[in-house]
């Protein structure tokens, strides 16, 4: 199964995925090259506005050296919008087998939601071992990830919710994390100002998180 956790020759390993929620589709490639100059080539674009799609479709066309993802996908149409507009991977906050089935169906890699030890192992069950861990701090952050990781050693999580460049280490370091995903390198102050060149400079000080304990984060290509 084709695994966003999966190694494969041509993947680029990243400690972190931003996650862009935007407004001004005109906006996407400008900051996706920022992104990219500061080391992040994975973008996650959430489907939470309209300008989302249009968005990953400018990022897929313009930005070559960019592996633009969506988020929030959250129904199977999600799923075929996102795909369609040139989404490379996709990322839900939570689950359904409607959902996972979509997703499964789409090609691309997936990470499905979770927040409870029973939806880790019922994804297992399903098959599917790479999953974001969301929202990250507010469902038991770090103390909890470690606590999965004993009877579920074989679950391996991207947290996102609440993470920030302060507590991103101590999730990396974990071994059953392969990615941290968050928003902390795009200040919605700094998105308004079109500051692309702050953006690059906190997506460097991202990229320079040391490399996940698990396997690093990595794509196939389609
Ligand atoms: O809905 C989704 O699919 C998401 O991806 C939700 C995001 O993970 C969080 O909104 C991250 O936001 P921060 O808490 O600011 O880091």
């Amino acid at each position: 199964m084709t695994s966003v956790f999966g190694l494969a020759p041509e993947a680029r390993g990243v400690p972190v995925v931003p996650v862009v929620v935007i407004e001004e589709a005109a906006d996407a490639v400008p900051l996706a090259r920022a992104l990219v100059a500061g080391g992040l080539p994975l973008i996650e674009v959430t489907l939470r506005t309209p300008a989302a799609l249009d968005a990953v479709r400018a990022v897929a066309a313009e930005v070559p050296e960019a592996v633009v993802g969506a988020g929030t996908v959250v129904s199977a149409a999600g799923v075929a919008e996102a795909v369609g507009a040139g989404a490379r991977f996709l990322v839900s906050p939570g689950w359904t087998d409607r959902l996972l089935g979509a997703m499964r169906e789409s090609g691309v890699p997936f990470l499905p939601g979770v927040s409870t030890a029973s939806e880790v192992v019922t994804l297992l069950e399903r098959g599917v071992r790479d999953m974001k861990f969301f929202p990250a701090e507010a469902a038991g952050g770090v103390p909890y990830l470690k606590s999965l990781a004993g009877p579920l050693p074989q679950a391996r999580f991207c947290p996102t919710g609440g993470v920030s460049l302060a507590s991103a280490p101590a999730y990396l370091a974990l071994p059953n994390v392969g990615c941290v995903g968050g928003t902390w390198m795009l200040p919605p102050d700094a998105l308004a100002a079109r500051d692309w060149a702050r953006i690059e400079a906190l997506a460097r000080g991202a990229a320079a998180l040391r490399a996940p304990a698990g396997a690093p984060v990595s794509l196939r290509e389609r």
